[in-house]
């Protein structure tokens, strides 16, 4: 197969950038950038800096960087990129600049959308499973289990099997399966998306459209749902490396798993309530509380009894709070933005609003939160349910695509960086408890 310029620059950058891993491994690896307590050992390892990543960085203050620019900043660089009469640029060219940190030519993003139409024909053992599946499993299990039924493809566990795979070669045959695997997986989505929810009529993927517009028609949305998918899929890409989708599979991806394994785990773990199933619960949540009402818009006085009762039930207020973020998430604000322009009237997109003005100081006063702002998933459902996808349990799963961009960039990186299997310590708790009354471990 000839080699594509994405690959032959990523061969250049991955080459060009190893000697500064080697070199910080092999002469600067005892010196300490972190320390750990036992709050932390217990907490989630929260603010324990012990990953690396190129690709994004989460600011507390300021949100997200992609290859170091804000959202605003990475919309502005790939401009040249936004399909004509759309506002988004192309979920193409944004993986080029993920994977390669440089903003792709025409050309190149050209070739990157060529790539994916070679690679994205779902195969029919995939639908198989799917539709051996119980109907009303979560689609995120079927989203995972289509994922992980594509392993038998891997060319990275073929090329492992064949026993002579180096590894400075390994970024390889990792960056052929994360090409598949991006590409397939908006056709995934759709096709259970319209085996679920859609009478299990499908349409077929159209060979002219980029993967955002491809998505839109395939689930059966028009304009400008192709650019509510462009960006939905830009934004949840990547949010540094200590997420837990992210982690997972960094972590799987780290015994040598491929990418099929270690991106169906990475789903399963984005199928948690407190990580990306958060946007459906937002979604319920909001439809619970206006049917409370007989679908009336609260007001603000009700919202805020609303948020005290969900809180005083000892549930936590979807969308809002963060691991890392101390700040307004800046992927909320973009979408606000956008929902401003295009659904300004519509009353749950107000409620949303209203919700900012109330949730932050509701959570201050109930004191345990250490961020009361709100996060990427307290927007997203809302603006797909104007748009007409209202399967809110489907929502995690556009996560999901969107997800794989950052994730899978990250694992050839992985590979070709030559990252360790990862395998922090475990202590026991009699140990703590030792440290603990010593005031800490004596090294
Ligand atoms: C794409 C994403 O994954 S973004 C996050 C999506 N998840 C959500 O929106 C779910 C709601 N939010 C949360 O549950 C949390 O804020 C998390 C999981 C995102 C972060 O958790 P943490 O880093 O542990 O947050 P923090 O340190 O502020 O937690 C301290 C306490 O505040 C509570 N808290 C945090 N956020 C909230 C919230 N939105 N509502 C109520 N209580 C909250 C925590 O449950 C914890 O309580 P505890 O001491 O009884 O265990
Ligand atoms: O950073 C996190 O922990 C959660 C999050 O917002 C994401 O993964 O997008």
């Amino acid at each position: 197969m000839a080699e594509s310029t994405l690959k032959q620059v990523l061969k250049q950058k991955i080459e060009a950038f190893r000697p500064r891993i080697q070199k910080l491994n092999k002469e600067f690896g005892e010196v300490v950038i972190d320390k750990v307590n036992i709050g932390q050992a217990i907490g989630g390892a929260r603010d324990v800096r012990c990953l690396v990543t190129d690709i994004s960085y989460l600011d507390p203050q300021e949100g997200i960087r992609f290859r170091g620019k804000t959202i605003p900043e990475t919309f502005e660089a790939l401009k040249a990129h936004v399909v004509p009469g759309g506002e988004m640029p192309t979920v193409e060219s944004f993986f080029y600049f993920l994977l390669t940190g440089e903003i792709p030519t025409k050309e190149q993003a050209q070739e990157v959308f060529a790539e994916f139409k070679k690679r994205e024909a779902l195969p029919q053992y995939v639908i198989d499973v799917l539709r051996a599946m119980p109907r009303d499993s979560h689609p995120m299990a079927m989203f995972s289990a289509g994922i992980v039924t594509m392993q038998r493809e891997s060319v990275f566990a073929k090329r492992y099997g064949e026993g002579n795979l180096k590894k400075t070669d390994m970024w390889d045959p990792m960056y052929e399966d994360a090409m598949t695997l991006v590409a397939r997986l908006p056709v995934l989505a759709a096709y259970i998306y319209r085996m679920k929810y859609k009478g299990d009529t499908h349409i077929a993927s159209d060979a002219s459209l980029d993967l955002g517009g491809n998505f839109a028609k395939m689930i059966g949305q028009v304009k400008p749902y192709d650019d509510v998918a462009r960006m939905y899929f830009i934004l949840h890409s990547d949010h540094e490396s200590g997420n837990v989708s992210a982690h997972t599979s960094h972590l799987v991806a780290s015994a040598l798993s491929d990418a099929y394994y270690s991106y169906s785990a990475g789903i399963n773990g984005l199928a948690g309530p407190l990580h990306g199933l958060a946007n459906q619960e937002v979604l319920g949540w909001i439809q619970q509380t206006m049917k409370k009402l007989n679908n009336q818009v609260p007001s603000k006085e009700q919202l805020k009894q609303f948020l005290w009762d969900t809180l005083n039930s000892g549930q936590v207020i979807p969308g809002y709070g963060h691991a890392v973020l101390r700040k307004t998430d800046p992927r909320y604000t973009a979408q606000n933005e956008f929902a401003k322009k295009h659904l300004p009237n519509d009353p749950l997109f107000q409620l949303v609003n209203m919700i900012y003005e109330v949730a932050p100081g509701v959570l201050t006063e109930h004191g345990k939160t250490k961020n009361p702002w709100p996060n990427v998933d307290a927007h997203s459902g809302v603006i797909q349910w104007y748009y007409g996808v209202r399967e809110w349990d489907f929502y995690t799963v556009l996560f999901g695509v969107g997800r794989a961009l950052g994730v899978l960039a990250n694992l050839v990186w992985d590979r070709g960086l030559g990252y360790a299997i990862e395998r922090p310590k475990s202590v026991t708790t009699e140990m703590l408890e030792k440290w603990a009354h010593e005031g800490g471990r004596k090294i």
